[in-house]
This record gives C-alpha cells, structure tokens and sequence, in this order.
C-alpha cells in the first residue's frame, strides 16, 4: 500500500512481543498496558449464545446478509489452507534477526513488527505482524519477501490465488443478494489489490489488561481470515456495543465485509468493526487477506443501491488510492477511518 514519508514519524521503541515474553515472561510493559476502559477483558458472553455468526455453507449458497460470516466448503484445497498456516509459523518461530532482515518502517504497512503506530506514546498491541502485498505484482516490495522458510514465497502465491478466487465468488453472492448482475463488483474493481498480513499472538500473563489487535473495520472490501488449527478464541466483533467472540469452527475461514463494500452498497451492507485479544496459556495466529479494488478505482455508492426519498446517498465519491493512504495513515481506531467517506448532514 501506498507508503508515507517515514522521516519524520517517531515511534519509540516497539518491542518484540515474542522475545519480550522470553525475558520477562510475567511482567507486562506499560506501553501495553489499556486504559480500563478499553481492555480485552470487556465481553458478554451472553451475547453469542444468542446470536451466533452465521455460517455460510457455499457448497449451498443462497443468501449472504451480514456483516461477519463463517464459510465452509468454500472449495479450497486444504492443502493449500494447511500449508500456508505452516510456513507462517515457521515464519514467526525463527530467530528475531532473520525475521528483522523484513522491517516493517514505521509508518508503512508492509513487512515485519507493528503497524499503525504514529507516536511515542501510543500503546501498542499484543501482537507480531508480518504484512505483505500480493497483488497486483507491482505493490510488491521483492525485499520484504523472505528467503526462509523456503517455500514461503511460493505457498503466499498459491494460496493468495486461491484467495482471490474466493472474494470474486463472494462479492459475486452479494451482487445477487442485493439485486445486481453478479459481475457488477468485478467489472468495478479492475485489477484488484490484495494484501496479506499475519498476525502472532503470544500468550500474555495479564491478556485482561492489553489488546492483542486494536479495534478497527478493514478498510477492505472484503478480509478473509483464516485462524491457525490449534487457535483459541481471540476475534470479537462489536455488535449492539458489546464485543461477542468469534468462536473458532474447524476448517472454516471467517469473512469480515470491509469499509469499501458499506460505501458501495450506501450502508446495506456494514464493515464490522473488531479487535483481537490474547490468552495467558497459548499463542495464537491468524493470516488475513485484505481484497480491495484498484487504487486508481473512484469509489462512491452504486447507483442501483441509493434513492433520493428512501435511501439517500450517505458516502461521497472519492480515490480509492487516497482512501488507502488515509487508512495506513492513522492508526486503527473503531470505524473512525470511515469519517473519509462519510456525508455528514
Ligand atoms: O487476528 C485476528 O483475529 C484479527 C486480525 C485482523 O482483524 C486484521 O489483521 O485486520
Ligand atoms: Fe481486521
């Protein structure tokens, strides 16, 4: 994504997760520790018994409606979903000094260590990021791709193009449920970006008083998040103002809809604002593809989708490039990057 100027960007000293629990594996650095009222320890468990995420099967596809949703049979080879999951471990457990050749710079967004992070005070997140992008070949940055675990370049593409396939079938489901002609989205896009990012959560001896990834919509269109096998809850979404865990289900690959398909669809469809919260006992990882339409794409409602009396347009047009550089350029804060695009009355 579009990078910043860095040189005047400080932002203190980010420490390494994984290597800061290996030498203090009980004490918690203030610079992690949340304000009360925004710790990860705030859920109902009330609520997902009440409401479940839906979960899709696509094998029998008819209806997608909400703004977070499980797939299943979503046709994807498992090796392809196995093998990805594999190397990004192998990724995440090498020595600190091979995973610091790939520096994510502050106020960029590709590469390894933490992103969104613009001052020396703010607080920082549970969590080991290495982001990527993919697609098209050109936002790659050829020395952020690692050379170790070897097969790691060529399992990103195989399973980034399996990836790809799937938001294309999805976004093509909501153009139906929404009463367009199913390429309505594709034919808008061009040649869409994609990203990935991985996420590693070690465990944390207080997870009550830190975040592992701080509340924030994806300014995607659509995000496909797969959770590691062996994962713990750690996703919540907000919904009705309170944080509901999103249960992980065996083989299936959560679907949060992004910033881009609420503007879109003028608000039919909401991007679902989440965080992500870490476990005392285990780690946690997740790897996370972000599709986007191009950067030179004008985004603003679909026509089909806005009427005057009934359902005034509620975004303005913009650059989906700018809307790109202003995501990366503030730091993840609920859907407040949606502002963007907002028309205010
Ligand atoms: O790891 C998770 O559960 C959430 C990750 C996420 O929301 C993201 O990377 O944008
Ligand atoms: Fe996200």
């Amino acid at each position: 994504m579009a990078p910043l100027p860095i040189s005047s960007i400080r932002v203190g000293k980010i420490e390494d997760v994984q290597e800061l629990i290996k030498s203090k594996p009980n004490k918690v650095p203030e610079r992690f520790i949340r304000a009360a009222n925004e710790r990860g320890g705030l859920v109902s468990l009330k609520t997902h018994f009440h409401q479940p995420i839906p979960v899709i099967d696509l094998s029998e596809l008819s209806k997608p409606h909400t703004n977070d949703d499980f797939v299943i049979n979503h046709g994807l080879e498992v090796d392809v979903v196995d093998d990805i999951e594999k190397v990004a471990k192998e990724f995440f457990e090498m020595p600190l000094e091979e995973k610091q050749k790939y520096p994510l710079e502050p106020g960029t967004v590709q590469g390894y260590g933490q992103a969104f992070i613009f001052s020396e005070d703010q607080k920082l997140d549970w969590c080991n990021m290495f982001a990527l992008g993919v697609h098209p070949p050109s936002i790659r940055n050829p020395k952020l791709w690692p050379s170790k675990p070897a097969r790691f370049s060529e399992s990103l593409k195989g399973y980034s193009k399996e990836m790809r396939k799937l938001c294309k079938r999805l976004l093509t489901y909501i153009a139906i449920s929404l009463g367009l002609k199913k390429e309505r989205f594709e034919e808008m896009f061009g040649e869409a970006v994609q990203a990935v990012r991985m996420n590693y959560y070690p465990p944390c001896s207080s997870p009550d008083l830190v975040l592992g990834l701080s509340p924030h919509s994806d300014g995607s269109a659509l995000t496909v998040l797969q959770q590691s096998k062996d994962s713990c809850v750690g996703l919540q979404i907000l919904k009705d103002n309170t944080w509901v865990p999103v249960l992980p289900l065996p083989n299936a690959l959560v679907i949060n809809i992004g910033d881009t398909v609420e503007v879109l669809t003028n608000g039919k469809y909401k991007s679902v604002e989440h965080r992500a919260v870490t476990n005392r006992e285990r780690e946690r990882l997740t790897i996370v593809t972000f599709y986007a339409p191009n950067y030179e794409v004008e985004i603003e409602p679909m026509g089909e989708l806005v009427d005057d009396e009934t359902n005034p347009c509620k975004y303005r047009s913009y650059n989906h490039g700018d809307y790109s550089y202003h995501y990366v350029s503030n730091k993840l804060q609920g859907k407040k990057s949606l502002d963007f695009a907002k028309i205010l009355n």
